[in-house]
């Protein structure tokens, strides 16, 4: 069935829709991955948003339901140039088509996504809408003009406090939106987590006296989540913290720094940053439309973008916090940045 992307400044885009065929509106956000479009999927911090896909063909291995970030698709919509018809994968067990339709979310092919990328690139990252190819003009710009992705983290997050056994440091996950993946990292370390929802006060964390506090990736503007630095703020000083992404920039404002919103973001698994501690340069994944442009008082940079020079990575001069804008735990993407993970444990009490 024929269906169209309409931006918000009034560029049309028209393909065929798949997976299950409705409305929906969002961010609309390119990413550059040539694989991890599974993870991309569900990986909660892409919550509100519509990703498109640069690498022209998607889908040729098919889905598992191994790999997944998140129990389902946390995008808005998807748009690519070719969606595989007959995905090949020995782990391969729905093709993307049946994934979004079990999902009940739409996706679009046959789109140029690299004229609708340079489009982003040129007038920065904007809402739109996927409807069928005959929709009306101006309730696509109402159904624009009315979305929000406000509270965003408090739909992503767990409603309720649980726990994973190890025998090694425990660690307090405050949940934006965390990526499984990022969980794994902590257990494949031996570490107990207790995982807290977003809502959860600083003295629920510090009731269960962790080893470290971590702050996870999540979707939105960092800035809105007053109440979340709030807590953040009453941790310092008292607990070790470390950060991906969200929880990088919560970080920031929580110490007194800045966030900002970049043109048209970051996102794909080959972004280079170098790590100026190590003095080397780093393929990473990222998933990020702000970023930290001014760092607090007393902290030091680690890590920059080479793709725009903004930062990447920060840590404290005097205190146990450090935080990185960039995903260590991969997945999609290289895995050369795992050591984040044994950098935020040697700050564990
Ligand atoms: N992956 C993330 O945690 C994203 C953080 C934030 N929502 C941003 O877009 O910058």
């Amino acid at each position: 069935m024929k269906a169209k992307l309409i931006l918000e400044n009034g560029i049309e885009f028209i393909g065929n829709a798949f997976g299950d065929l409705q409305e929906t509106v969002g961010e609309v956000v390119f990413n550059t991955g040539m694989t991890g479009y599974q993870e991309v999927l569900t990986d909660p911090s892409y919550y509100g948003q519509i990703v498109v896909m640069t690498y022209p063909l998607i889908g040729n291995y098919g889905i598992n339901f191994e790999d997944i970030e998140s129990e389902k698709i946390k995008v808005k919509g998807f748009i690519v140039k070719e969606k595989c018809k007959f995905p090949s994968n020995f782990r391969c067990e729905v093709s993307l088509d049946e994934y979004f339709k079990l999902n009940k979310i739409v996706g679009l092919e046959g789109i140029d996504t690299r004229a609708l990328t340079k489009i982003l690139r040129d007038a920065g990252t904007m809402r739109g809408v996927i409807v069928p190819a005959d929709c009306n003009f101006d309730r696509a710009m109402e159904m624009m003009q009315n979305f929000s992705n406000k509270d965003a983290v408090f739909k992503v997050t767990t409603k309720q406090k649980y726990q994973i056994e190890g025998k090694g440091k425990h660690v307090a996950v405050y949940d934006f939106g965390v990526k499984q993946n990022i969980i794994r990292s902590f257990i494949k370390r031996g570490c107990r987590l207790t995982v807290f929802p977003a809502i959860a006060s600083y003295k629920e964390i510090l009731e269960v006296n962790p080893d470290l506090v971590f702050l996870s990736n999540g979707p939105g503007d960092p800035e809105e989540l007053q109440d979340v630095i709030q807590n953040i703020k009453e941790l310092i000083n008292k607990k070790p913290i470390v950060g991906i992404c969200l929880g990088h920039q919560l970080i920031a404002l929580s110490l007194g720094g800045r966030t900002k919103k970049l043109k048209y973001g970051h996102r794909g698994c080959n972004h280079p940053v170098k790590d100026l501690v190590k003095n080397k340069i780093y393929i990473t994944s990222q998933n990020h439309g702000y970023y930290v442009d001014l760092v607090p008082e007393d902290t030091e940079v680690t890590h920059i973008s080479l793709n725009d020079g903004t930062i990447e990575g920060m840590r404290h001069k005097k205190l146990p916090i450090y935080s990185v804008q960039f995903h260590p735990e991969a997945c999609p993407g290289p895995k050369d940045n795992d050591y984040i993970f044994d950098e935020f444990l040697k700050l564990a009490l």
